[in-house]
């Protein structure tokens, strides 16, 4: 399988195209007041209208938004899934799957290894856990700063368990990123950018062409383990 790619942050028509040639899984809009990324629901249902006529999935970030914001995203933007970046509760996101019909994913900030342990309430809950790194102190931003955690902290987790993974992703570092923990889900926001809010979109295809590289990289290894196995068999 391909690894997915949710490009985030997207505030242009150009960076959304860009996102529907390049493959991606979602194209993210940032509804926060305090991040350089952050949308109007108008702006963004323009967006979004862009997107779904592309064949692009859709997600709208939130961080602690009341159910009346909540409402007005869904009707504004009618985003594919709803990402949960603040301290939400299993229950708060239990109810607005239910009244809204979509899905949740729910951001895990981690910096060590207990932290991992925050999103065993959101399981069965939430449709897909994203770990990001913890917000720097003094950060007025809950995600998108651009800062990576330990990658290894994950080998604890069940490989096949599908989650996303972002935090300081960019197109150098995403293949040891993807190597280090076999994940299939990423999410990038200031790894492809010029400047904070500002989409480059040649940092998006490098990104994206930085994890095809892996993808195929991937597939010769396993072919070629197939190759092995197969000449050692006795031939009948
Ligand atoms: O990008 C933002 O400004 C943002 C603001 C509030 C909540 C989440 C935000 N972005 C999310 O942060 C992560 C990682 O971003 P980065 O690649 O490290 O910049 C990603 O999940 C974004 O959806």
């Amino acid at each position: 399988m391909s690894t997915h790619i949710k490009f985030c942050g997207l505030k242009t028509v150009e960076a959304v195209e860009q996102a529907a040639a390049l493959g991606a899984w979602k194209a993210g809009f940032i509804f926060f007041a305090k991040s350089p990324r952050n949308v109007t629901v108008e702006h963004a249902g323009m967006l979004a209208a862009r997107a779904h006529a592309l064949g692009l999935a859709t997600v709208a970030v939130t961080v602690n938004a009341s159910d009346a914001e909540l409402d007005a995203i869904i009707d504004g933007v009618r985003p594919t899934l709803l990402q949960f970046h603040g301290a939400e509760s299993p229950a708060q996101i239990s109810k607005i799957k239910a009244r809204s019909g979509l899905k949740a994913m729910k951001a895990i900030p981690v910096r060590t290894a207990e932290d991992l342990a925050a999103m065993e309430p959101f399981l069965g809950v939430a449709d897909h856990i994203l770990f990001d790194a913890k917000a720097p102190r003094g950060s007025a931003l809950p995600g998108g700063n651009g800062v990576q955690f330990d990658w290894t902290l994950l080998d604890s987790l069940d490989r096949q368990t599908d989650y996303v993974l972002s935090g300081g992703l960019d197109a150098a570092n995403v293949g040891v990123a993807l190597r280090t923990t076999g994940c299939r889900f990423l999410d990038v926001s200031s790894g492809i950018e010029s400047a904070p809010g500002i989409k480059d979109l040649d940092k998006m295809r490098a990104f994206a062409e930085a994890v095809r590289r892996h993808d195929s990289e991937a597939v010769n290894s396993t072919d070629s383990a197939i190759g092995t196995a197969k000449s050692k068999e006795p031939i009948s």
